[in-house]
């Protein structure tokens, strides 16, 4: 199915890194269907601001969808089968975020891609994502899928230390980053949002994060 949504974008990009794609508005028609699947998910699964291991809120508000989602309390930060605010599994991971993740990952040279985890971010206007990396998977060998949607935002991307040099890049809507490989481990994060607004979502950004986890 999604050979036919995506066939629009059939050779391999070049990395902006090694190992990493920016892939320009891959989500393309498809974010229609994509928004309408999230309001279901996040009808079971609300937003929610964790807290970090060392007792902070975070900004960004989040919710999971698939079989594992990315949670983090004062017990650390791990992947778990069950939400804990309603103490049920998270919501199933849709179709249509499925064929997204795994055509982006192909079109980045993965052709294997199966996520079991898909992180959903919102960001308001000021929201920022400190510089991580996301090593909380079980395999690295597979790579991290991100999705952008509503308000432009900064990408920070840095290299295998935190104290590398961090290249700066817009994410707009539709836009995608694939990342593995070499890469699979860089830092990186999300400048402080823009108070701007976007004329489908309003004033935040929303990201999704598709992880091969367990
Ligand atoms: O919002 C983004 O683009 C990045 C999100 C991220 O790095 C994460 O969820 O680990
Ligand atoms: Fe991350």
């Amino acid at each position: 199915m999604h050979d036919d949504l995506f066939s629009h974008l059939t050779s391999t990009p070049e990395p902006f890194v090694p190992g990493a794609y920016l892939l320009r508005d891959f989500v393309g028609q498809q974010d229609q269907p994509l928004l309408h699947d999230l309001q279901r998910i996040l009808a079971q699964a609300p937003w929610r601001h964790m807290q970090t291991p060392g007792g902070l809120t975070m900004s960004v508000a989040m919710s999971n969808c698939g079989k594992l989602g990315w949670v983090s309390d004062r017990r650390g930060y791990r992947y778990a089968s069950l939400d804990p605010l309603s103490g049920l599994p998270w919501p199933k991971m849709p179709p249509s975020f499925e064929a997204l993740a795994q055509s982006a990952a192909a079109v980045a040279g993965c052709e294997q891609f199966q996520p079991d985890a898909c992180l959903i971010n919102r960001y308001e206007s000021g929201t920022k994502l400190s510089l991580h990396q996301d090593k909380d998977e079980r395999d690295f060998s597979q790579p991290i899928v991100s999705v952008s949607l509503g308000v432009a935002a900064i990408f920070l991307f840095g290299g295998l230390k935190r104290s590398d040099p961090v290249l700066r890049t817009e994410l707009t809507h539709g836009d995608v980053v694939v990342w593995g490989g070499p890469s699979r481990l860089r830092y990186h994060g999300i400048a402080p949002l823009k108070p701007e607004e976007h004329p489908l979502m309003g004033r935040v950004r929303i990201n999704l994060t598709f992880r091969a986890a367990g």
